[in-house]
């Protein structure tokens, strides 16, 4: 049977998106994806180095055709990069999937992520990079997402029992 992933996790860095992937697929008793994983395993250098070494543009070229084979060759639980969203391919690819997009405000992510230089779009004055990115992106996270959850103050677990929830995928969750 081929029915596509059971949930994809959409939002900014730090949210939990491979956290909260990896608990949801195993309460799921589904396979757990990641597009960054994939990408780092086929270009075999870190998703940092690639923006050093060959720029955004080319790292969202790659991710727009990981997230398209992700999709057309799974049926667990897929998190995507934070700047997926913002290639209208990648976004036309989530129309109708059952995609939940894990928020969190400036604090709770300064506080994720802030000095992770791993995450290179938040490597300098992560606070406002924070800002900055999100009013580019928030729309474009909300637009694609069939439910919205937020991290704030909840553990990876309480947010993986409410994407359950929120997604309607296990009442007991
Ligand atoms: N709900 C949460 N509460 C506190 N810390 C969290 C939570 N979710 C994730 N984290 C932490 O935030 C960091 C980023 O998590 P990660 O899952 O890699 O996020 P993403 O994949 O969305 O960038 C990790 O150190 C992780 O342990
Ligand atoms: O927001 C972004 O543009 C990015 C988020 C990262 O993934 P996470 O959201 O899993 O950290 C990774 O894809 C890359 O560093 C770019
Ligand atoms: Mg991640």
């Amino acid at each position: 049977m081929t029915g596509g992933p059971l949930v994809v996790l959409v939002g900014p860095m730090g949210s939990g998106k491979s956290t909260v992937g990896a608990l949801l697929a195993e309460r799921l008793g589904a396979p757990y994806r990641d597009t960054d994983a994939d990408i780092v395993a086929a270009e075999g250098r870190e998703i940092s180095d690639i923006f050093i070494e060959d720029g955004e543009e080319h790292f969202r070229a790659l991710e727009r055709d990981a997230v398209a084979a992700a999709l057309a060759g799974h049926e667990g639980v897929l998190a995507l990069g934070g700047g997926a969203i913002l290639d209208a391919g990648t976004r036309a690819l989530l129309a109708g999937l059952p995609v939940a997009y894990l928020s969190m405000d400036v604090d709770e992510a300064v506080r994720r992520v802030g000095l992770n230089t791993a995450r290179p779009l938040l490597a300098v004055n992560p606070r406002r990079q924070w800002r900055e990115l999100m009013e580019a992106r928030r729309h474009l996270y909300t637009e694609v997402a069939r439910a919205v959850v937020t991290t704030d103050d909840r553990t990876p677990e309480e947010v993986a029992g409410a994407v359950l929830a929120a997604l309607d995928l296990k009442k007991d969750a």
